[in-house]
Parts: structure tokens; C-alpha cells; sequence
């Protein structure tokens, strides 16, 4: 049986078929668009709008501030424990809806439904680890150096905050920023991207459900982002924006923030390099390179970008990725069978094509894959590229795909400024069977995750974010809570 195949008895929960009723939800109600207005979402794995949803318009987005006003301060004073065990519900509720929630993943953003099964997974994470946290959000008391008094620091909820999340990891995304928030006591505005709002309004219902009070989380569903962001941003009662996307769209973003000097975090565009040394255990290389290539079919900030492959062994690991691209089923996400789904969109895919082209007129060679599959939906065959030049776009642009362009390298010195000769560093990967040979170069690569014979860095335990303009600010660890506090020092004589 596929997965389309499922009736809805096999599956049906409420926060299924919430989502699909296509409404926006602002303080504690589903409601249509003030206008009446509806955009079509696409199902990319067949090319084809299969539902409609509530357009929000701007007099939504400041209906859906005002509801995460009323509701900060009662929110900011539940008791930690309280808002911890929440968001355990939350997680709970979550797992147990992991097959209709990546059913909607895998039909908005066309990935295979075993990775929006992951992606559940990986998303549910979240609220379990700042279910933990909640109640760590403590403050210090330390003698003044001159020993006259006091310094006590106390953290406070930074308040209403904005999120800005992309179509790669629709669950994921949204839970990485509303878990830390509420763990903190802030109230909040999700906005998804256009192509996948279907999972933040499951969101929404699971969080209901767990019994996030009313004006707490709000979803707004607009298809224009501009204006309805600028007006959110514009509104003093908005303190904090938390945008995960492109570089280009997080600096505007920024400057739009900076008129208002509101709170930022911005995890932003990457272009990982994948380091295969001499040394490196090719078995090991190349189910990391997979990983770090195929998860989420390529389009994921983390994804290996460049892969820089030691002369002595690039023939051999080439021989060996290509293997293993060939064992790749490519087709539509709901049949259990394939494991490379739809790109997200056309423009997408036919970028990936235009990036094929630009690196075989500069002399790569094509060593897999390179085309488009002949269907109505927005596949690709994952592509391996070889004697890429440095110029070539898919070495200096993010790809974004399921495109693995391979440099080969002689000199470690040479590698490691290739690895920080682009603008953007949110991480990099290494493989060697010389942990110390990797723990110096991680330390010497500026990026700001490092992944030592793995393929994959991503963990709601750990504080994920980048350096250089890949952004600002950390998710995920204790780090991620403290996004959103903001410390009070009282200098106190007694
Ligand atoms: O694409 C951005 C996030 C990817 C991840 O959390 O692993």
C-alpha cells in the first residue's frame, strides 16, 4: 500500500485535518482570511495545486500581533515547570501524529515520506529538549570586583517574537524556534513559507491540543511575504524576528529590523565543503557524503556543497559515490519505494539544470545523472560532476539540490583556504582516519559547525548556526534558549 493509498481512518487526527482545512489560526480561532482570499498550495510531485488555503492579508498579520500581545504577559507569568510540561505534550502529540504529519510534509515540499518521517522526528526533538529546558532559564548573583556590592542577573522573555520559516523543513523548522521561545515565556507569530503551510497549521492544532493557551502561537498564511512582514516588523510590540532562509533575504531582514533595533536570529544560505583526505575510510566518506548530499534531497542549508577530494584517492571515492547514487530511487515522495523526491518547485529544479549547464561549458564531466526526469512533477536525477573548476557556479553558489560537484586537491593548505574562500560558513565536513589531523582543521576552517566522518551535524542538543554571513545567533542547545531571554543586571548594596 503507498502512503496515498491510506484511508483516513488508518490515519485521520484532528491536526490532519485541521491543516487541510486551509485556515489561518490567530488567538485561539481557525478563521479564513479577512478578505476571503485563497492561494493554491502544489503538490510538486505531480505538478499540481491539490488544496487551497486562507491568504492572509496584512490586517490578519496585526489581528494575529494583537493576539500575541494580549496573551505575553499571562504566558510570560506560567510557571516555567508548567510551560515545560506543555511543551512535552506538544512532543508527545507530535510523535503520535508523525504519519499524517509527514504525509503533509512529503505533499507540500514533495520530499520522500520516510525523510518527512525524520523530519518529524527531528522537528518533535525540539519541543522534548526545551520541555527540559524551561526551566533553565536562571539567572547569576556575584560580588562586585571592588567587593561594594552586588550583581544579580535575571533573564526575562524577550517578548513577542516573529518567525519566518522555509519550505526545506517545514515541522522542523518551526518547532527549532517556537520550543525555545515558549520555553521562555514568549508569545508568537509563525509565518510559513507559501509552498508549505499545510504542516505549520498541523503545528498549530498539535499545539492547541497540548494545550498552548489561546494567542500564544498564531499562524498567519500569507502568499505575499513583503508587505505582511514589514508590517509585523514595523509594530513596536514585535521584538524579535527569527528567520531561517536565503542570505540575500536575511540581510534585508536586517536592515528592516535595525530601524527598530528589534532582537535577531538568522540562520542563513551555507555552502558546505565536503573534505575527503587521503587517510579517509572511503566507506565511511561515502555514506557520509549521502547523507550530507541526499538528505532532504539536496535542498538543506547543512547540505555538502563542495566536495574536495584528494587526488590519491578521487578516482576510487568517485567509482564508490556514483554507486551509491545509482541505488537512489527517484519519484514521487508518497510511494514508500523512492527515496529522492520532488525539488520544491520548477524555478528550483530548472536552477539545478542551469547549474549542470554552467559547469559542464567550464569542462566538468557529467558522471551521473545531469537531467530532468520526464514527468509532470519537479524531478531531477541526482546528479555527480567531475573536474569541476573552481569557478564554476555550483562551487561559489549554494546548489541547493541534488547536484554533487567534485574539485580534487593535492596540498592541505590549498584545501583549507578553498574551504573559507566563500562569504558564507554555517559548516563544514571532514573525513580522515586521523581524529587530530581533523580536530586542527575544524579548528581552522571558519565555519560554524564542523561534522569529523559524519554527514549530518543537526541536533536539537546542540547550538546550530553559522559565521559569516551564513547569520546570526544559535538554535538548538542551551544556547537556543537564551535567544530568547533577554538579562537584567541589578547592582544591589545590602
Ligand atoms: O536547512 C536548514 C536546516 C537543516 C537542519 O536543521 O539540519
Amino acid at each position: 500500500m503507498t502512503v496515498d493509498q491510506m484511508t483516513r481512518e488508518d490515519t485521520a487526527t484532528t491536526a490532519y485535518e485541521k491543516a487541510l482545512a486551509g485556515k489561518q489560526y490567530i488567538g485561539g480561532e481557525w478563521l479564513d482570511a479577512s478578505d476571503g482570499a485563497t492561494f493554491g498550495v502544489e503538490d510538486p510531485g505531480k505538478g499540481e495545486v491539490f488544496v487551497q488555503v486562507a491568504d492572509s492579508t496584512p490586517d490578519d498579520c496585526m489581528a494575529a500581533v494583537a493576539a500575541a500581545d494580549a496573551a505575553a504577559a499571562g504566558w510570560a507569568a506560567t510557571p516555567p515547570r508548567q510551560r515545560g510540561e506543555i511543551l512535552r505534550r506538544a512532543f508527545d502529540l507530535m510523535i503520535a501524529n508523525r504519519d499524517d504529519i509527514a504525509k503533509l510534509i512529503t505533499l507540500e515540499s514533495g520530499k520522500a515520506y520516510a525523510e518527512a518521517q525524520g523530519e518529524v522526528d527531528y522537528g518533535a526533538e525540539f519541543l522534548r529538549w526545551f520541555s527540559e529546558e524551561a526551566c533553565r532559564g536562571l539567572g547569576t548573583v556575584a560580588t562586585a570586583p571592588s567587593g561594594e556590592y552586588n550583581i544579580i542577573t535575571t533573564l526575562h522573555p524577550v517578548g513577542i517574537s516573529l518567525f519566518v520559516t522555509p519550505w526545506n523543513f517545514p515541522a522542523a523548522m518551526a518547532t527549532r524556534k517556537i520550543g525555545p521561545a515558549l520555553a521562555a515565556g514568549c508569545t508568537t507569530i509563525l509565518k510559513p513559507a507559501k509552498e508549505t503551510p499545510l504542516t505549520a497549521l498541523a503545528m498549530a492544532a498539535i499545539f492547541e491540543e497540548a494545550g498552548v493557551p489561546a494567542g500564544v502561537i498564531n499562524v498567519i498564511t500569507p502568499s505575499k511575504s513583503h508587505s505582511t512582514i514589514a508590517a509585523m516588523m514595523a509594530d513596536p510590540r514585535v521584538k524579535k524576528i527569527s528567520f531561517t532562509g536565503s542570505t540575500g533575504v536575511g540581510k534585508v531582514l536586517m536592515e528592516q529590523a535595525a530601524r527598530r533595533v528589534m532582537r535577531t536570529s538568522m540562520e542563513l544560505g551555507g555552502n558546505a565543503p565536503f573534505i575527503v583526505m587521503p587517510d579517509a575510510d572511503l566507506d565511511v566518506a561515502v555514506a557520509s557524503a549521502m547523507v550530507a548530499k541526499f538528505r532532504n534531497g539536496g535542498q538543506s542549508c547543512t547540505a555538502a556543497n563542495r566536495f574536495y577530494v584528494h587526488e590519491s584517492v578521487e578516482a576510487e571515492f568517485v567509482e564508490r559515490f556514483r554507486t551509491a547514487m545509482a541505488d537512489l530511487k527517484v519519484g514521487h515522495g508518497l510511494d514508500p519505494e523512492n527515496n529522492l523526491g520532488a525539488m520544491v518547485t520548477r524555478k528550483e529544479r530548472d536552477g539545478m539544470l542551469e547549474l549542470i549547464e554552467d559547469a559542464k561549458a567550464r569542462g566538468a564531466e557529467v558522471v551521473f545523472g545531469g537531467e530532468a526526469v520526464d514527468s509532470a512533477g519537479y524531478f531531477l536525477q541526482p546528479t555527480l560532476l567531475r573536474n569541476v573548476p573552481r569557478d564554476a557556479r555550483c562551487i561559489r553558489e549554494e546548489i541547493f539540490g541534488p547536484v554533487a560537484p567534485i574539485v580534487t586537491f593535492t596540498e592541505l593548505e590549498d584545501v583549507i583556504e578553498q574551504a573559507n574562500d566563500v562569504e558564507v560558513g554555517l559548516v563544514s565536513f571532514v573525513q580522515t582516519s586521523d581524529l587530530a589531523l581533523g580536530m586542527s582543521m575544524a579548528s581552522r576552517i571558519d565555519a560554524g559547525m564542523v561534522g569529523i566522518n559524519r554527514g549530518k551535524v543537526s541536533d536539537p542538543a546542540a547550538p546550530f548556526g553559522g559565521w559569516k554571513e551564513s547569520g546570526i545567533g544559535k538554535e538548538g542547545g542551551h544556547e537556543g534558549l537564551l535567544e530568547y531571554l533577554e538579562s537584567k543586571y541589578t547592582a544591589v548594596s545590602w
